[in-house]
């Protein structure tokens, strides 16, 4: 009859090994980028912003190698719309107004992945509110006709909801700059889709820093 022997220290052993080749995976494998399969191409109207003129593509290192800038700059995560995963997702930005000032623009595109879902098949309002949020901050960064990030705080994003937007949809998001008092920068926004309609519009406010 064989006999098994059971090496017991084996067990831990093996489950420490485990467990170090999982933390190794985690640590030294690039990110899964969860729904970027599923985002599809680019819309095709990012091409005619590429080839026109007035507008100049906004290039960031903390958005093109988000995770090591932000680790080497001290951040605590990924950015909650610029990062490949997040739930909705602006891939880029171009700023028309090299000049700065009242009539400054931003647009980009915005993707509503999988996990911006509310109710069946439709995004959260939340995340158009995000989306607000975000393109006001970035419109008021370039109030000067050159994008200075983080120099400035939104303080106000009064959103209007208009029409829902689907899971899986590219919008278009644009932020223009229609007032500049001080260091207070009033920016209106929309979000709006290939047809012109407006899913929901903003108004928001930007306090810049002191020296900005
Ligand atoms: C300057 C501090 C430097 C700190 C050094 C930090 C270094 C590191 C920087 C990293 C930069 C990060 C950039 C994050 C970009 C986002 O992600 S924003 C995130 C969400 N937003 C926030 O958390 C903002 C929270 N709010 C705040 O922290 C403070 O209200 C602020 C904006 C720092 C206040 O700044 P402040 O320089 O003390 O400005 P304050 O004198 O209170 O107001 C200036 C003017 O704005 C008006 N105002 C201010 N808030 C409002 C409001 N909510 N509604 C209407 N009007 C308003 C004031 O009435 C005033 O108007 P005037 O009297 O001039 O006519």
């Amino acid at each position: 009859m064989d006999t098994i022997t059971l090496n017991v220290p084996t067990l831990p052993c093996v489950g420490l090994a485990a467990a170090a080749g999982l933390l190794a995976c985690k640590l030294i494998a690039p990110r899964r980028r969860a729904d970027e399969t599923e985002r599809g191409p680019l819309p095709a109207w990012l091409d005619e912003l590429e080839d026109d003129e007035s507008y100049e593509r906004v290039r960031l290192p903390e958005w093109d190698n988000g995770t090591e800038w932000r680790r080497k700059n001290g951040f605590k995560g990924s950015d909650y719309v610029h990062d490949a995963c997040a739930a909705v997702h602006v891939p880029r930005y171009y700023l028309r107004g090299v000049s700065g000032g009242v009539g400054s623009k931003l647009v980009g595109a915005a993707h509503f992945g999988p996990g911006a879902e509310s109710h069946r098949g439709l995004c959260h309002g939340g995340t158009m509110c995000s989306l607000m949020d975000d393109v006001v901050g970035w419109t008021g960064f370039c109030a000067t006709g050159v994008c200075k990030p983080w120099s400035g705080f939104t303080v106000q994003i009064n959103t209007a909801l208009k029409k829902p937007v689907d899971v899986g949809s590219w919008l278009r998001i644009e932020g223009e700059i229609v007032k500049i008092d001080g260091r207070k920068v009033s920016v209106k926004a929309r979000l709006l889709d290939v047809d012109g309609d407006v899913h929901c519009e903003a108004e928001g406010l930007v306090v810049l820093k002191k020296k900005s």
